[in-house]
């Protein structure tokens, strides 16, 4: 049970005042909850400005630089009301200081409420960017109109916060201030020692001080508030992700022993030999699966590095041990892809494989259920289906997860209820660099796979302006008659008003026009939206060279196999994150042919986005470019925390917090081999800190462990 003293903290956003249903559904999708009932007073107040507004500039009107941010003491002149029906001309509102005379300007605004708050005559404080058009200073919109009279209320400093539409940050401020008041005191959880050096204030303090910065180096992460906070949520992450830990650790192993028979079976059909860091990676993993300890391991390797094989040549040994393994895959298109190269790799052993998705139903669903119940099928791939109640197994000794950063500790757990306690083997191919993997999986054993199948080229990459698009077009067309394959991604499915973004279904209309009748049924699409028979047959298609243009959004993101495609366009390169750019090049390039990816932007590019392009077109080396994505965007934007189901970090930031991770790690594991239950006084105190951070799934855990 959650401690009654938090429960203020957890009242929901919309009662508080102010907020109604859709600012809660706004703040919900700024804090990264899953709706507004999820979204408490609490996620709002962890939720950390990323800038400040500095309004203590305060000269004349004339002596103002162009485009900033300005308060102005000035004297309310006259007002100039749109002509009738012309609302797109502006109301403008004359006033001067010493200086100079300054437009206020005002679109489409209520001009009585105008003349209410600006009077004719009157003196009053007013707060924005100055512009200047035609040598005349105005003011758009001003943030802050207050009368003299009021000026000891008007804020100097101003934090800023993420906004989504329909959130003002005026009602945002209202509704965090009266979330700082439900803020109760807390007992200290921190190690003191920790507290001391660091001049760490109080949780509760630290939260007050967050959103009440004096100067801009309030907000900056290195403050002793801001240093505290990251702390608290690093030590409530590697908290819950060492119980989940304890817990595994916990449960009897499967020490797998076999003689590699069906592993050598499988190798010696593979038309390839494997890497040196592929079969450094079966043998760790046989090491660790041949042992009495659970085998917790993360295998990571950058994209097209071959992580698949080394998954079967495990699960391979697991069955010859008479055992069952599984694979679970996060989409259903690469459940069927790996599927597909695993029934044909297992082919040569003889090894019984299914696929299981959410798609099987009726007769078909209930006897596939029996053959894994009685051990017929002895490696299961398929989606999180996989671990629904009704699936039962004969003996699962090992299970491999891939991307498993999609699936987030709660799979990870009601994986572990399956009755037996299985080997772990995690696949990412999103190449994290060490902190990350720490702060996302804790302490797990990693594999690595460290370089590419022999025979690969590099893929050659290039950035080009939309205003070229006719240009690639041709070349494409002439790379479709040569026999190519190329896939064109998008970043939307649908044209929606709000959105400029070439759709998906568009695009594919136009080019295939473009393309003419000869080659327009070479030409098909693939998409979130479609079910899932249609993504099967337009991927199969794709494999088997029935269509040789895949017009996709990112559904084709995560794992996609068709090596004989070398060409990648990606449309608006630009809105994609960098990590997310080097997963879809990863398409290409994964057979023997030479392959090229086109990164199509819609300028003028500014400043981040310009180096990040670059960054891919001089690299290929996914650890590099996942650094630099780090450098450019931080961490919640690399591992794309929304989507991701990974508890994303918002106020710990690991490029500047990274000593506070490890300290973190240390503490989170003293504390559980001194109080494994969480029991003692700062166990009961650490407890709280869960739930704050919103780690509920590892109480559970505690609980049941
Ligand atoms: N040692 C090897 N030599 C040559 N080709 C290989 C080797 N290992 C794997 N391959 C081939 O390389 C391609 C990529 O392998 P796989 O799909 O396992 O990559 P992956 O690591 O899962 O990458 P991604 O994360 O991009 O899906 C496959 O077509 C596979 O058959």
């Amino acid at each position: 049970m959650r401690p009654l003293q938090l429960d203020p903290l957890f009242r929901t956003v919309e009662s508080l005042p102010g907020i109604g249903p859709k600012l809660a559904e706004a703040l919900a999708r700024i804090t990264g909850r899953e709706g507004p009932e999820d979204t408490r007073a609490l996620d709002l107040l962890l939720l950390p400005p990323h800038g400040l507004i500095d309004r203590t500039l305060r000269k004349g009107i004339t002596e103002t630089p162009e485009s900033t941010i300005a308060t102005l003491k000035v004297r309310v002149d006259r007002h100039q009301a749109s002509p009738p029906g012309r609302r797109n001309v502006p109301y403008r509102v004359f006033v001067h200081d010493d200086t100079g005379e300054l437009a206020l300007t005002f679109f489409h605004s209520k001009p009585a409420w105008l003349e209410k708050i600006l009077p004719v005559g009157e003196t009053v404080l007013v707060s924005g960017k100055v512009e200047w058009f035609n040598g005349r200073p105005s003011m758009v919109h001003p943030d802050h109109i207050v009368a003299e009279a009021d000026a000891a209320s008007f804020p100097l400093v101003e934090p800023v916060y993420p906004l989504t539409a329909g959130l003002s940050p005026k009602i945002l401020r209202r509704s965090l201030e009266s979330a700082l008041e439900l803020l109760p005191e807390l007992p200290e959880w921190a190690d003191p020692h920790l507290v001391a050096k660091n001049s760490f204030p109080g949780f509760a303090d630290a939260v007050r001080e967050l959103h009440h910065p004096e100067a801009a180096l309030d907000i900056e992460p290195q403050t002793p508030a801001r240093r505290r906070l990251a702390y608290d949520e690093l030590l409530a992450g590697q908290l819950s992700l060492a119980l989940v830990r304890q817990t595994l650790r916990k449960l009897p192993g499967h020490p797998v022993v076999a003689d590699g028979k069906l592993r050598k079976a499988i190798l010696g059909s593979l038309p390839f030999s494997l890497t040196g860091s592929q079969s450094t990676a079966v043998a760790e993993i046989l090491t660790d699966m041949a042992g009495s300890d659970r085998m917790l391991r993360l295998l990571q390797g950058d994209v097209g590095s071959g992580k698949t094989a080394v998954a079967m040549l495990a699960m391979a040994d697991a069955v010859e041990a008479g055992g069952q393994a599984v694979l679970m895959a996060p989409t259903e298109i690469l459940a069927r892809q790996h599927y597909a190269t695993i029934s044909k790799m297992a082919e040569a052993a003889g090894i019984e494989v299914a696929v299981l998705t959410a798609r099987a139903k009726g007769r078909e669903r209930t006897e596939l259920l029996e053959r894994i119940a009685n051990g017929k099928v002895q490696v299961v791939i398929g989606t999180h289906a996989l671990f629904q109640d009704a699936v039962i197994y004969h003996n699962l000794t090992l299970a491999v997860v891939d991307e498993q950063h999609r699936f987030g500790v709660h799979q990870r757990l009601r994986l572990t209820a399956k009755g037996t306690a299985p080997h772990m083997l995690v696949m990412t191919a999103t190449p994290i660099p060490r902190t990350l993997v720490l702060a996302a999986f804790g302490d797990m054993d990693v594999s690595k796979l460290t370089e590419k199948p022999a025979g690969r080229q590099p893929i050659a990459t290039v950035t080009i302006p939309d205003e070229r698009l006719g240009e690639i077009v041709e070349r494409l067309k002439s790379a479709l008659l040569d026999g190519k394959k190329a896939y064109w991604i998008c970043p939307l499915v649908e044209d929606s008003d709000q959105s400029e973004l070439m759709s998906v279904e568009s695009r594919h209309a136009s080019l295939a026009k473009a393309f003419g009748k000869e080659l327009a049924p070479l030409v098909s699409l693939v998409h979130g939206r479609m079910t899932s028979d249609e993504k099967d047959q337009a991927m199969r298609d794709f494999k088997n060279g029935v269509s040789r243009l895949l017009v996709a959004t990112t559904v084709v993101e995560v794992g996609v196999d068709v090596p004989d495609a070398t060409i990648m366009v990606i449309e608006h390169a630009e809105r994609f994150g960098l990590a997310q750019l080097h997963q879809l090049r990863g398409r290409v390039g994964r057979g023997s042919g030479a392959s090229s990816c086109i990164l199509l932007y819609y300028g003028p590019l500014g400043e981040t986005a310009g180096a990040r392009l670059a960054v891919l077109r001089e690299s290929e080396d996914g650890f590099r470019i996942a650094e630099e994505d780090l450098k450019l965007r931080g961490e919640g934007e690399v591992l794309g925390t929304r989507q991701s189901g990974l508890p994303g970090f918002r106020l710990a930031n690991l490029s500047a917090h990274a000593d506070l991770l490890e300290i973190a790690r240390r503490d989170a594991r003293n504390v559980l081999d001194a109080d494994p239950g969480l029991s003692s006084q700062r166990g009961e105190a650490l407890r709280m800190l869960l739930y704050l951070m919103r780690r509920d799934e590892a109480i559970r855990f505690l609980r049941a462990g």
